[in-house]
């Protein structure tokens, strides 16, 4: 697949389908509804109980991937140049959205010490400490934080906070606590430390779809001196 002109899209819609369970494969008796087509980036949703003739439904997106992708193929495609723009100046944000049991947790977070099967927010903390590192004569300031949308509350390690909007900063949550990170693995340390008091667990199967609930890891990045400015990269999640 090619990036060409994938950098320059202020938003970029992307699907990737998960493999099946035992459960749905078993039902499905082998037959999937969906079809992947990752060159053109267009999903077919075939009726199980159409009539004959019926053609699938198509859709099409910026990118699709199927149920073989690696996650270092999604970081790729996906998120990878909207990092290097955030490196390179620009604020970025990864919203993964999807029904329970979809694979959110999985491509945003999968297994973070594991370099093949860790998702998009460890290897985003890879990816800006490999730049930082890389980079001769700039310093940065890294610092991130961890908050939760639930039922419409904002909550930072369990504390509740609140939205307030100013002119310098827009809308912000007040008293989040930012982090100072140095590596990835203290960034990694500060996701480990706020799943702890997530309100939800992962695949909680009580959750009732009217409950509301958004992780968002942010991370701002400052380069230091004279006229250094700030960016945002934030990953979320429901
Ligand atoms: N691309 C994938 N490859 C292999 N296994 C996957 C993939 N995506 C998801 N899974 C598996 O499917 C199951 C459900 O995925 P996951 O927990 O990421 O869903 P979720 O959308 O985060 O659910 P919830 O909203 O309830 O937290 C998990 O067992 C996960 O390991």
């Amino acid at each position: 697949m090619s990036n060409k002109g994938k950098a320059c899209e202020s938003v970029r819609v992307v699907v990737r389908c998960r493999p099946p369970s035992n459960k749905e494969a078993t039902a499905d008796k082998g037959s999937s509804i969906l079809e992947v087509d990752a060159e053109l980036g267009r999903i077919c949703v075939r009726n199980p109980s159409a009539l004959p003739g019926e053609p699938a439904k198509e859709f099409t997106f910026h990118s699709v991937f199927g149920w073989g992708s690696t996650q270092c193929e999604v970081y790729d495609d996906a998120v990878r140049p909207l990092v290097d723009s955030v490196l390179l100046g620009f604020n970025g944000t990864v919203f993964a959205y999807g029904q329970t049991g979809t694979g959110k947790t999985w491509t945003m977070r999968g297994v973070p010490a594991d370099t093949e099967k860790r998702g998009v927010i460890p290897n985003a903390f890879h990816h800006i400490f490999a730049h930082i590192s890389r980079s001769r004569g700039q310093k940065y300031l890294v610092r991130s934080s961890y908050l939760e949308i639930y039922q419409e509350e904002i909550r930072d390690l369990g504390r509740k906070l609140e939205l307030k909007e100013s002119p310098e900063e827009g809308v912000y949550v007040k008293d989040l606590s930012w982090v100072v990170t140095k590596d990835p693995a203290e960034m990694h340390h500060l996701l480990t430390l706020g799943d702890r008091c997530r309100s939800v667990g992962s695949t909680d199967a009580n959750r009732r779809s009217s409950e509301l609930n958004v992780l968002c890891f942010n991370v701002k990045i400052k380069i230091l001196g004279p006229g250094g400015k700030q960016h945002f990269f934030k990953c979320a999640f429901n």
